[in-house]
């Protein structure tokens, strides 16, 4: 959707120039993503990412960086940027930090199967695993502190039921905060959606956009991963929910790396509202900044969807049962 700062063969090719890595063949803009602007870029010797960084400053992009290096050489399939010729792999493109990394094969999955969703499973519990000895995550900028500060202000856009739903919800979140805390926690990617990781067929290819990644509960990184994945609604049948035998698929794959203790299952129901909050709410948020740009979110990026999982997940019993 988004492509927000253009380039030209020039700058491109000026960037490629730092680089052992040919000459540019062609390139083009990346439509997905709608935080930073990402090119395809083909060079005479492969084929590469250039993202930049429209929100974040370059000590920001460095500790994205040094989660990917060290997932990487766990080998765990994340982006990591490619050095130039000098070592120096953090550059700068229109005075925003710019990276180039190498593209990976495959695509997003569209018809989500079992078999995806289980291994999307296994990888996120790879990498709670393979981070937990990387010291100082970041802090999580849309975490508990930032629903209770933001609410208030989005509440205004809201209509009357949903002013309600939120309040109850945070008051909700408020009285679990102390249990929330208990969960084990680390890392977390923070953004897994199916839009942010690679498939060549059931096999799981690259999971990408570690530009979220920060400090949490283990449990709340598989629960976003849920609500996204294990999504019923995509059935096109109007159902909020989740797809049982997707998210059944989802765990086993989890719990094969990492098994959820007693105390984790019976946070679940907790949980998994909190990450629809999260993502209403940073929607509500986004449909804001597009309509003052006189834009509009794409259809799969609305807020009402995770309202409506949000209002699923008060009125359905927790999945204790996994
Ligand atoms: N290393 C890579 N290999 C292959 N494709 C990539 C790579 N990096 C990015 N892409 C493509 O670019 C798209 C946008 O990248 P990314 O998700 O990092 O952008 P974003 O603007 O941060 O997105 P979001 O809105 O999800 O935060 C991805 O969905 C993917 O199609
Ligand atoms: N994955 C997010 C957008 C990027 O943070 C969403 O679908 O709302």
């Amino acid at each position: 959707m988004a492509v927000y700062t253009s380039l030209t063969t020039a700058d491109v090719s000026d960037l490629l120039s730092h680089f052992d890595l040919g000459e540019l063949v062609e390139y083009s803009p990346i439509s997905a993503g709608i935080e930073n602007s990402n090119y395809a870029v083909a060079s005479s010797q492969g084929e590469y990412v250039l993202t930049l960084f429209e929100h974040h400053a370059p000590d920001e992009v460095r500790n994205f960086v040094r989660l990917a290096r060290h997932l990487g050489e766990k080998d765990l399939c994340v982006p990591s940027p490619v050095e130039d010729a000098s070592g120096v792999w953090l550059h700068s493109l229109k005075n925003k930090p710019t990276i180039l990394c190498q593209r990976f094969a495959g695509s997003h999955p569209d018809q989500l199967s079992t078999a995806q969703c289980e291994a999307i499973g296994r990888e996120l519990a790879e990498f709670h695993l393979a981070s937990s000895d990387l010291p100082d995550p970041r802090h999580d900028e849309r975490g508990y502190d930032w629903w209770q500060s933001i609410a208030p202000e989005l509440s205004t856009d809201l209509d009357a039921s949903d002013k309600a739903l939120l309040t109850d919800e945070l008051a909700f979140q408020q009285a679990q905060r102390a249990q929330w805390c208990q969960l084990p926690h680390g890392w977390i990617h923070a953004d897994l959606f199916h839009d942010n990781a690679l498939f060549d067929g059931d096999e799981l290819t690259a999971i990408l956009d570690l530009y979220n990644a920060c400090e949490g509960a283990w449990l709340y990184d598989l629960a976003i991963v849920a609500n996204d994945w294990c999504a019923s609604d995509d059935s096109g049948l109007g159902d909020s929910g989740l797809d049982p035998k997707r998210f059944e698929a989802l765990v086993i794959g989890y719990q094969s790396v990492r098994p959820l203790s007693d105390f984790e299952t019976g946070m679940w129901n907790t949980v998994l509202r909190g990450a629809a909050l999260r993502f209403w709410l940073s929607r509500l948020l986004a449909t804001r900044i597009a309509a003052q740009r006189g834009e509009r979110l794409p259809a799969s990026k609305q807020p009402q969807e995770y309202r409506d999982r949000l209002l699923w997940h008060r009125a359905h019993l927790p999945h204790t049962h996994l």
